[in-house]
């Protein structure tokens, strides 16, 4: 096989990997240039943001601890208000997507730098992409300026994660790769971070299901996730993330549980347009029939959800998502087909196996 023609886009950002590798904090908030840190989290997450803010010292600004999913316009305005009060001149997030999220809220505003500390595997810490909700609307958008220059990856401080999450959480993160392999700017530096990633993460989920706290798998699973974030941060998405994103915005359904449940149906309507990626998929999760079958059991037998009639989403509504996901074109390995996309969200509201 010739190697395809491609761009690669090498952005540079630091990564400080290990367990117990938060000690290295105040080193790195110096070599950031910064002095006063706004240490942000969840309301959930305040104790970890507290103990952040105690390793800083002096260089901490202050805890704002109002993170909360899909970064509303208010809690964003509200954080950079107390920021800019504070005399921060950098933030640091410690917590899963929606506390980075609001990071990158900030940091659009201000310019301010960010440094990272993911406990889940969701993977934004890697990208230049935000989110912001106004007036019931989530906008997304690109911009370098949130993409956090720094991140700690210390596995010990997911080990907490409870395992229902850590398992869609995870699967979240496959799903980046999983399109990363079949996206129309993809390259073979991105398929090889997309299929390392999907192995960790498959590898890790089953571990963490068996015993929580194993270091190993909560390392494996952090890895993967990092792998799978960089692949989402440099192409394109396509079918699969716009039906979550759909379904996330517009019926309120959980993030991570939605990834999980919508994957396998995705790749099964991609399949036969995308077969090198699906080979990819299977290898990665050391599957034995299709790409969707291997997501769909690995949800399934970690305990994860499998059907979106048991998150929340109303059979009545399946033609209003449909609508909404036909409503912009985007590459797609397969062209849009109402019928089929209909199907497809049909098959995903009863959990049936691809
Ligand atoms: N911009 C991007 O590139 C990108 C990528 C992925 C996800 N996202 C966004 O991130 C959000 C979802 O993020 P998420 O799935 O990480 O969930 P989350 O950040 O909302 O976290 C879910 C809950 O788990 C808690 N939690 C996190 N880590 C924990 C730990 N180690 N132990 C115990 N509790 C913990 C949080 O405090 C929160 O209560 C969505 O808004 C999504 O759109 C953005
Ligand atoms: O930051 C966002 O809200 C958009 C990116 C995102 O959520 C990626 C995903 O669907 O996991």
């Amino acid at each position: 096989m010739t190697t395809p023609s491609f761009v690669y886009n090498s952005v540079p950002q630091r990564v400080v990997f290990g367990a117990g590798s938060l000690q290295h904090l105040a080193r790195e908030i110096d070599a950031l240039g910064a002095r006063r840190a706004l240490v942000l989290s969840t309301p959930e997450q305040r104790l970890q943001a507290e103990r952040v803010a105690d390793m800083l010292g002096a260089h901490a600004a202050g805890v704002f601890d109002r993170a909360v999913m899909h970064v509303p316009i208010e809690t964003a305005r509200e954080a950079r208000e107390v920021a800019t009060r504070l005399g921060a001149d950098c933030a640091v997030a410690i917590g899963g997507g929606s506390t980075t999220g609001l990071g990158k809220a900030i940091a659009l505003d201000s310019g301010l730098p960010i440094l990272a500390i993911p406990t889940t595997y969701a993977g934004s810490e890697m990208t230049p992409i935000y989110g912001i909700t106004e007036a019931g609307m989530k906008k997304t958008g690109k911009d370098f300026k949130v993409l956090p220059r720094t991140v700690i990856y210390d596995p010990e401080l997911s080990l907490g994660l409870p395992v229902g999450m850590s398992v869609t959480s995870g699967i979240n993160a496959i799903a980046h790769a999983a399109e990363g392999l079949y996206a129309v700017d993809s390259n073979p530096i991105m398929d090889l971070m997309a299929q390392e990633g999907i192995a960790a993460l498959g590898r890790a989920l089953p571990a963490i299901r068996a015993t929580p706290k194993d270091p190993d798998a909560r390392s494996d699973a952090l890895y993967g996730a990092w792998l799978c974030g960089t692949v989402l941060g440099n192409v394109g998405m396509a079918l699969h993330h716009k039906l979550c994103h759909t379904l996330g915005g517009s019926f309120n359904l959980p993030h991570a549980e939605t990834h999980t449940i919508v994957l396998p149906h995705a790749l099964a309507y991609n399949a036969e347009a995308a077969p090198r990626a699906m080979e990819r998929i299977v290898k990665a999760l050391e599957g034995s029939g299709s790409a969707a079958q291997a997501v769909y059991d690995l949800a399934r037998d970690n305990g994860a959800p499998v059907a979106l009639r048991d998150i929340g989403m109303k059979e009545a509504d399946l033609d209003l998502a449909c609508e909404h996901a036909l409503k912009n074109q985007y590459p797609n390995p397969r062209p849009l087909e109402r019928a089929a996309i209909r199907a497809l969200l049909q098959n995903a509201w009863e959990g049936v196996r691809p």
